[in-house]
């Protein structure tokens, strides 16, 4: 069953299209996950779901059910945001059990989900605090509890772990995804960091000037990019992007047995390998202790390759590099990938 079923929904912010007319479809109990840079469109697209905005056009469906015009209370789903939106003077238990009590459900009820949910996220012992009284972490914590006490099956997530240091984002997300697993809950999860959206998503739906990019696993997306756009903003080090010209990266005799079409062709730093066919210098290098990135430069255009780090010694001024044409991606004068 699909979780989230967009037909050609938009938003318009007066001139400004926060999201263009777009099919989307994320499916049950996956962890899907909207990527792109700010003001791409990511939290409008999780508002117009969870009925905080209403779509300028196009219909949106929950679990097959058409939501369009119910209020967000109505939709069934639970929400987890940025800045955890937790009482300040309420306690950890009042907090989580909020929602429920408006709803009117039984106090025996109450008292069991919250024991089961505390439990489930470890916060038993903090049940009497206030918010001021817990760590950042903690306080995620709460506000994940919360969503969840409700039993929604759909949860939305906008940028929960982002107030975290990096330490404990690590382990939230860990923490996140298992807790996801484990529940079988649907999840829509919004990030503008490639690394999280990697390491947690079943799905990814890279967005970009609200436009859907692509919407794929994290293995594809990495290996088969939809487009230019797509290649370089997924991966740690960018991959390289070096234009074309007469069948040769443009400024230098280095010919590629390229597709007509292609304007660009793209190589991983990863997919860069010393000693190949093509002698390159080095503009510079960056040490990071087990990888070592060399920027050889290519007439005018620069290819960055990941070395081990302990080449960092024997490194001359000149270079041989080359790569596995498998492992190269073409790209059109549109920006779109060339099935070769
Ligand atoms: N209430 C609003 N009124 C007018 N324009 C808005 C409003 N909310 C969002 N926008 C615009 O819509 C576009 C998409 O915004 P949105 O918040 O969805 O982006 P985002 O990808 O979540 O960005 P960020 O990562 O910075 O949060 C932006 O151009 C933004 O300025």
């Amino acid at each position: 069953m699909t979780a989230v079923l967009f037909e050609q929904v938009g938003k318009n912010w007066g001139a400004t299209a926060a999201l263009h007319p777009s099919d989307l479809s994320l499916e049950q109990g996956e962890f899907s996950v909207l990527l792109g840079p700010s003001g791409c469109g990511k939290t409008t697209t999780l508002r117009l779901i969870a009925g905080l905005e209403t779509p300028s056009c196009g219909r949106i469906k929950i679990f097959d059910r058409d939501v369009t015009e119910e209020a967000p209370a109505q939709r069934g789903v639970s929400m987890v945001f940025q800045n955890y939106a937790l009482f300040p003077h309420l306690s950890v238990a009042e907090n989580v059990v909020f929602g429920l009590k408006i709803r009117r459900v039984s106090s025996q009820d109450i008292a069991a989900r919250l024991a089961r949910t505390l439990d489930l996220l470890s916060l038993s012992h903090l049940q009497s605090r206030k918010p001021g009284e817990l760590s950042g972490g903690q306080q995620q914590r709460v506000a994940l509890a919360r969503a969840l006490v409700a039993d929604s099956k759909l949860c939305l997530m906008d940028e929960p772990l982002s107030n975290l240091d990096a330490q404990l984002r690590q382990e939230m997300r860990h923490e996140l995804r298992a807790l996801q697993q484990k529940l079988g809950l649907s999840v829509v999860y919004v990030t503008h960091d490639q690394t999280e959206a990697m390491s947690m998503a079943d799905r990814v739906v890279l967005l970009r000037d609200g436009r859907i990019e692509q919407v794929a696993t994290p293995t594809q997306i990495y290996q088969q990019p939809a487009t230019r756009f797509a290649a370089q903003f997924i991966g740690s080090a960018r991959m390289n992007m070096l234009e074309l010209k007469d069948g040769k990266i443009a400024g230098t005799d280095i010919a590629l047995q390229a597709p007509a079409a292609a304007t660009h062709v793209g190589v991983r730093p990863e997919d860069v390998r010393l000693g190949g066919a093509h002698r390159l210098s080095v503009d510079h290098t960056e040490f990071t202790g087990a990888d070592l990135m060399l920027h050889a430069r290519a007439g005018e255009q620069v290819i960055v390759l990941r070395a081990e780090g302990k080449h960092a010694q024997q490194l001359q001024q000149e270079i041989q590099l080359g790569w596995d044409v498998s492992s190269l991606h073409w790209f059109d004068k549109d920006g779109l990938r060339i099935v070769s």
